[in-house]
């Protein structure tokens, strides 16, 4: 068993991570920390955790938190950028659910989230936890940037495409939907009943800060530059993202079959546990994934004209946020990609 800590245990990420870590095999969860319910049974607070979790929340102390094998960060941006670097000088592992060390160039990490880097000393060795991507760097990582609920629903229905050449750099378009608990579990007019439920609306729509965290990944895997228009929309839902990804095909893929587009995907995908390539025809809804680390695709090629495009669904709070964070973990300690995660998704 390892010993693993969260810090910012109160947010919606921190407990998810409870309620996977709780299941897995291998992990005992022994500090959890809220600066505000410091003292608190946690199961007081998410009784989903009683029976399943004897804990209090605590202060968060460096030293307490640099006795376990690994931390998780589920905090604010910024937090992670003062905390990692004595952690890791204890030899304590770094998982970061925020995006203090997604993306690589800390000037551009400033523009999008209005502060100065706190750590840039770390990011050449950060490795951005995408495990469909990075696996082999994941195994060997002190420090981990776990992507955001966009990118990864994004990036997943991209890649194959890119991989293989077979879409316009410059034609991408990705119009994304997400589930409320994607703006946290902190007070909000936008996030109140009234305002959320029973309507939809875009936001965000001259730039979201996943704009550059995106493309970072999509033009390392094309080796060229990439032109990405992404709008965002709050839909009324709890979880869930719903991406549909629109390209153009080159002249050589117009000249595919959808079946030939289809082999594509599945071949990509064939030895991921956590990518589901549906069969030609579907249509994935967000329910189901509800739950579980699975984020599922779908290609199509509408009237078989020129565009293509691909239907990508996750959890944000799960293969979006802390489920993909239990999986770098598993891979940085050797254990089942899937220990933890064999949830099946909660439906209807
Ligand atoms: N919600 C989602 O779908 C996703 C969220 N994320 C990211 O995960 C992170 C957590 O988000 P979410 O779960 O919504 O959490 P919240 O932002 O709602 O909660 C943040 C937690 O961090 C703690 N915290 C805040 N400031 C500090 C500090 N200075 N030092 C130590 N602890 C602090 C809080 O507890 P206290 O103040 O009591 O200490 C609280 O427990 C964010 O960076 C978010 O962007 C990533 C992907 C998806
Ligand atoms: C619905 C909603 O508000 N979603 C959040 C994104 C989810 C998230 O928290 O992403 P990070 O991990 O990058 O912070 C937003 O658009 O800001």
């Amino acid at each position: 068993m390892i010993k693993v800590g969260i810090v910012g245990g109160t947010g919606y990420t921190g407990v998810e991570l409870l309620r996977l870590l709780t299941q897995h095999p291998e992990v005992d969860v022994s500090v959890i920390t809220s600066r505000s319910e410091a003292g608190i049974p946690v199961a007081d607070m998410y009784p989903n955790l009683r029976g399943h979790l004897d804990l209090a929340f605590s202060e968060p102390d460096v030293d307490v938190l640099g006795a376990c094998d690994a931390v998780f960060f589920a905090t604010p941006h910024g937090v992670a950028h003062a905390l990692a670097a004595p952690l890791l000088a204890q030899g304590t592992r770094v998982i970061d659910l925020s995006a203090d060390f997604r993306i690589k160039d800390p000037q551009i990490w400033a523009h999008w989230y209005n502060q100065a880097h706190g750590a840039p000393e770390l990011l050449p060795e950060a490795v951005y936890g995408l495990p469909e991507v990075n696996r082999n760097a994941i195994k060997d990582a002190r420090l981990i940037a776990v992507p955001g609920c966009y990118p990864t629903a994004v990036q997943l229905g991209y890649l194959p495409l890119i991989r293989a050449g077979l879409i316009a750099l410059d034609s991408l378009i990705a119009d994304c939907k997400s589930g409320v608990s994607g703006a946290g579990r902190g007070a909000k007019v936008g996030s109140l009943l009234c305002e959320a439920s029973e309507s939809m609306k875009a936001y965000s729509m001259n730039g979201h800060r996943h704009l550059p965290e995106i493309t970072q990944g999509l033009q390392e895997a094309a080796q060229s530059s990439v032109n990405l228009l992404f709008m965002p929309h709050l839909t009324p839902m709890i979880r869930g993202i719903h991406a549909s990804l629109y390209a153009t095909l080159t002249p050589e893929a117009q000249r595919m079959t959808l079946a030939e587009l289809q082999a594509v995907f599945e071949q990509t995908y064939a030895q991921e546990t956590f990518v589901d390539v549906m069969p030609l025809g579907s249509a994935p809804e967000t329910r189901s994934v509800r739950g579980s680390n699975m984020c599922r695709i779908a290609v199509h090629r509408p009237q078989e004209g020129a565009h293509v495009c691909v239907l990508s669904v996750i959890d944000n709070l799960v293969k979006g946020a802390s489920g993909q964070a239990v999986q770098n973990l598993n891979i940085m300690f050797g254990f089942a990609e899937d220990a933890g995660l064999k949830q099946v998704a909660l439906l209807p």
